[in-house]
């Protein structure tokens, strides 16, 4: 089905839901068609989507304004039928520059993209639901669909998990001498006033012997990173982008927001009093500190003028399987009631994976990477009939196709950054999917 442009005339959802004896998840993504979805976060239920009922697209600066538009104006006459926890949902995302390129695996990628899953699963405590969302048709066809889908699901084969698919060869977007001169062009467009911090990143394209299977990836991924949002997106054909990221962009729930600054960054120990060393290093960094505090501070400021209350939490250590991370609560109560998508709108990108002040700085990082980064560090989630919804920001992510994957990662310069320690932290960061595609032996 093409996808809905924003200028287009809404058409009518049906939608309806049933309750499953819980299948497992990784076998779900593995039976549902493309494109496939996946959303995992903290204390939320997990979904799993397969086709797309419906596709929203947009472009340039009011990207996030028209998708907002077309999709409500389909929610708002949309015929649903299921409880709360199974409703139908948009799930998508934007790429992190609103003029984005779409070079490289980001061919089938635009600015902003979204869909109702044509089947969604939620996974939530012991129960599962499965809802069917079709467009222009009658409740009839639509539960006729949700009985053929619901018998599929219970009677498909789980087939057992593969392996990493094994790295053959590899290949830097960024040599080391470009990344330092990089780096200290940066630096010292910082030290000379022009801006306060940047993100630069680089991109790490890998060939792997085999294709990879997706939802083993992903599987393996929940394994070690437990505590991260989970993300799985894709164009109908095409690369899927993927991640286990930290990083929680926004969530709404009413006029509650719960968000976070997460910068400043180390490696974990090799014994417990080696990781307990590092984290009090981390915590005791001036230039860790004022990285994050850089973050913190405009998250703080771009919610102000949205907030009754802000309430900033104490700053600790976020501790991950391969790096740990100065880490601050931030959540607040909005004055009025709004969009997911203007919260999104009002904090992408955060200092996190942009900088100070945010045009500057993403001056410098179109200026200075020789990659698009296409959705890497981009708002990926979901937003609901109400404006509700959930955003993390896409890092510690990868494209993968076949056998190639292209794995992005990024690191906060400020003013005392040096190159090499950069350099180091960028490739901690590819660890977290590198190691499940690399074979151990
Ligand atoms: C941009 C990335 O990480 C950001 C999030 C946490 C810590 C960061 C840092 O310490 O530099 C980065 O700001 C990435 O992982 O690609």
């Amino acid at each position: 089905m093409e996808p809905l442009r924003t200028d287009e005339v809404a058409t009518h959802l049906v939608s309806r839901s049933v309750r499953l004896p819980s299948p497992p998840v990784t076998a779900s993504l593995a039976a549902v068609r493309r494109p496939r979805t996946l959303w995992t976060a903290p204390d939320e239920p997990t979904v799993v989507g397969g086709g797309a009922a419906v596709t929203v697209e947009a472009d340039g600066p009011g990207r996030l304004r028209e998708v907002r538009e077309s999709a409500s104006a389909l929610l708002e006459t949309a015929d649903v039928e299921g409880p709360t926890v199974a409703r139908p949902r948009f799930f998508g995302g934007f790429a992190f520059h609103e003029d984005a390129t779409g070079r490289g695996p980001w061919a089938d990628f635009p600015a902003a993209r979204f869909v109702v899953p044509e089947v969604q699963l939620v996974f939530d405590d012991d129960e599962a639901w499965v809802t069917v969302t079709a467009v222009d048709t009658t409740p009839e066809t639509v539960e006729d669909r949700l009985d053929a889908v619901r018998e599929m699901l219970q009677n498909f084969e789980e087939a057992p998990p593969e392996g990493p698919p094994g790295v053959s060869k590899r290949h830097r977007t960024t040599s080391i001498d470009a990344w330092r001169e990089s780096v200290e062009t940066a630096v010292s467009r910082i030290r000379s006033g022009e801006l306060r911090k940047v993100v630069l990143a680089q991109a790490l394209e890998v060939e792997l012997d085999q294709p990879a299977s997706v939802p083993d990836l992903l599987a393996r991924l929940g394994e070690t990173y437990p505590d991260c949002h989970r993300f799985l997106v894709e164009p109908a054909m095409g690369a899927s982008f993927l991640g286990a990221t930290p990083e929680r962009l926004v969530s709404l729930r009413g006029r509650e927001v719960s968000t976070g600054a997460l910068a400043g960054t180390t490696g974990r120990g090799d014994t417990d009093d080696e990781d307990e060393w590092l984290a009090e290093e981390l915590l005791a960094s001036e230039k860790d500190n004022h990285e994050h505090e850089l973050v913190a501070e405009t998250i703080r400021e771009q919610l102000d003028p949205l907030s009754a209350e802000i309430r900033v939490g104490d700053r600790g250590v976020r501790k991950l399987a391969t790096v740990q991370h100065l880490w601050t609560p931030i959540d607040a109560t909005l004055e009025h009631d709004e969009h997911v998508l203007s919260l999104v709108e009002a904090l992408h990108p955060t200092p996190a994976v942009g900088g100070l002040p945010p045009k500057a700085a993403l001056d410098v990082i179109r200026d200075t990477e020789p990659f698009d980064r296409g959705w890497y560090a981009a708002p990926v989630g979901w937003f609901d009939a109400d404006g509700d919804g959930s955003f993390a920001v896409a890092i510690r992510s990868a494209t993968v196709e076949g056998t190639m994957a292209t794995l992005f990662a990024g690191v906060g310069l400020v003013a005392d950054s040096d190159p090499d320690a950069e350099w180091d932290e960028v490739q901690l960061k590819y660890r977290p999917i590198l190691d499940e595609l690399e074979r151990d032996d």
